[in-house]
């Protein structure tokens, strides 16, 4: 139980609390929401989420707020605006941010394209900026063009990795129970300290959980919550769910949490989430075959061994003719790493071809792309002096496309070669390419690597 206010008393009661979730009785035969939304004839509930976003990340350690610290040069707020509109049947998005960060979110949603997100001002704490989102989606605010949703969630604007599952189970679970949270298991066992600072009692810590965040409720249960809430709650209060069951009398389901739903609070979570991205991103790789003639089979051969050496990194092929369109879907499907293969040939039309592809496609909007533009060159034919200037060439257009959020590499493999030195080499051009995609270091773009 949240601490009462200290020798104050709790507002007079403004208005009748919900005693139990409205229609909880035919709420218990709720079918899952996409269930719902295929049963003909019924409606599935009205969702929006609310995120504070309006701290001022003091155990970051840094200026910046964190929600809106960089993370591979994107605020992390653009990663959970961006998980949160995955999910289609999330009607409106109300961001809470301080007035001076208003302007700055606004450039986010514009910069990065993100839609249903309205925005409103925080308050000085947490509960506080929730409550104005609240508000924001509350029936009773004039000229609003947000409607009041059935149920709402909300979610810390710094947990970025949220899925669509865990979503979908508080969602369904609160339009059930009037409230639910996401729970995971403690990692460290809570103790209460005496006054006199020694150890009190340590609670048994396979009988706790941790709350953590999505959280979702029956508008109206939070809302009135919000509404008879005490003052000392509002300024000390770190939880939404105890909120709903002091204020509303509704008992919250909890619902087990997958280990990503974590708080960026530190900046060791900054870092952690930069590589738990990266990762994420490094899943596929697309080999763009040479289009000349005869001389795919070598692009096939260098997909092989990728899929050999990596083998958790799905690998698929595509070819730049035809206009680039099985590469189209490709770039759909939102791959965010290429090979483009120039067998023989000392030019970079095939590379620049499919760089032109990507950024007309805005793929790299959101994340990184890499490209790798491999060579495989004739080391009696081709001159010192002409892989200088593909260096330059390359180191170049690289420095262009850059400012567009590719990154981009070149990779010289000697060919012809007999069949192991072949091997050998398209092996440690797996491993280049794999460092390559799996660091995104921005500091050696252009550089020309040799297998
Ligand atoms: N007045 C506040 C304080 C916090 N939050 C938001 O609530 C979420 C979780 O809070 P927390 O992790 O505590 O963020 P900060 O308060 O910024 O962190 P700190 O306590 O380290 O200052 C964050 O998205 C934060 O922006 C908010 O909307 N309004
Ligand atoms: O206390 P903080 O503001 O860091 O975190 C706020 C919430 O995320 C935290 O209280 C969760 O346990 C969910 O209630």
């Amino acid at each position: 139980m949240e601490p009462g206010p200290p020798g104050g008393s709790r507002p007079a009661e403004r208005g009748p609390c919900l005693s139990s979730p409205p229609g909880a009785d035919e709420a218990a035969s709720a079918s899952p929401l996409s269930a719902a939304r295929a049963e003909p004839g019924r409606r599935p509930p009205a969702v929006a989420a609310v995120l504070p976003a309006g701290g001022s990340g003091e155990r970051m350690g840094v200026p910046t707020p964190k929600q809106f610290c960089p993370v591979l040069e994107r605020p992390l707020i653009s990663y959970t605006l961006r998980a949160l509109e995955r999910v289609c049947w999330i009607k409106d998005i109300v961001v809470a941010v301080t007035g001076e960060n208003i302007e700055a979110m606004n450039s986010i949603i514009q910069k990065y394209q993100h839609k249903r997100i309205s925005v409103v001002e925080a308050g000085v704490t947490r509960h506080r900026s929730i409550f104005n989102g609240l508000k924001a989606l509350a029936e009773d605010q004039p000229d609003s063009k947000l409607c009041k949703p059935e149920v709402v969630i909300i979610h810390d604007a710094v947990r970025p990795f949220v899925e669509e599952d865990v979503l979908l189970k508080v969602v369904i679970a609160a339009k059930e129970h009037g409230a639910a949270g996401a729970i995971r298991p403690l990692v460290s066992t809570v103790i209460s300290p005496s006054a006199d600072g020694c150890l009190d009692h340590s609670l048994e810590r396979a009988r706790h959980r941790a709350s953590e965040m999505p959280q979702a409720f029956l508008f109206d249960v939070i809302y009135e919550a919000y509404q008879q809430c005490s003052d000392y709650d509002l300024e000390f209060g770190t939880e939404c769910l105890q909120l709903a069951l002091k204020y509303c009398h509704t008992k919250a389901k909890l619902v087990e949490g997958s280990p990503d739903l974590w708080k960026v609070t530190y900046k060791r979570d900054l870092y952690a989430a930069e590589s738990i991205i990266k990762e994420r991103i490094s899943q596929e790789i697309c080999v763009v075959m040479d289009s000349k003639e005869g001389e795919e089979h070598i692009g096939r051969l260098l997909e092989e061994v990728l899929k050999s050496e990596l083998n958790h990194v799905k690998v698929t092929s595509g070819a730049l003719c035809h206009a680039g369109g099985d590469l189209q879907q490709i770039i759909l499907e939102q791959c965010y790493n290429f090979v483009c293969v120039n067998v023989m040939t000392s030019d970079f039309q095939e590379t620049h071809k499919l760089l032109t592809i990507l950024e007309e496609s805005n793929l790299s909007i959101l994340y990184p792309v890499v490209v790798v533009s491999v060579h495989f060159f004739d080391v009696k034919l081709v001159p010192l002096s002409q892989k200088m200037e593909n260096l330059m060439w390359i180191r170049g257009f690289a420095k262009e496309v850059r400012k567009r959020n590719i990154l981009l590499y070149g990779l010289l493999i000697c060919y012809p070669q007999d069949e192991q030195k072949l091997q050998e080499s398209l092996r440690q051009a797996a491993i280049i390419i794999a460092a390559l995609i799996k660091e995104r270091n921005s500091g050696i773009v252009g550089q020309l690597l040799v297998a």
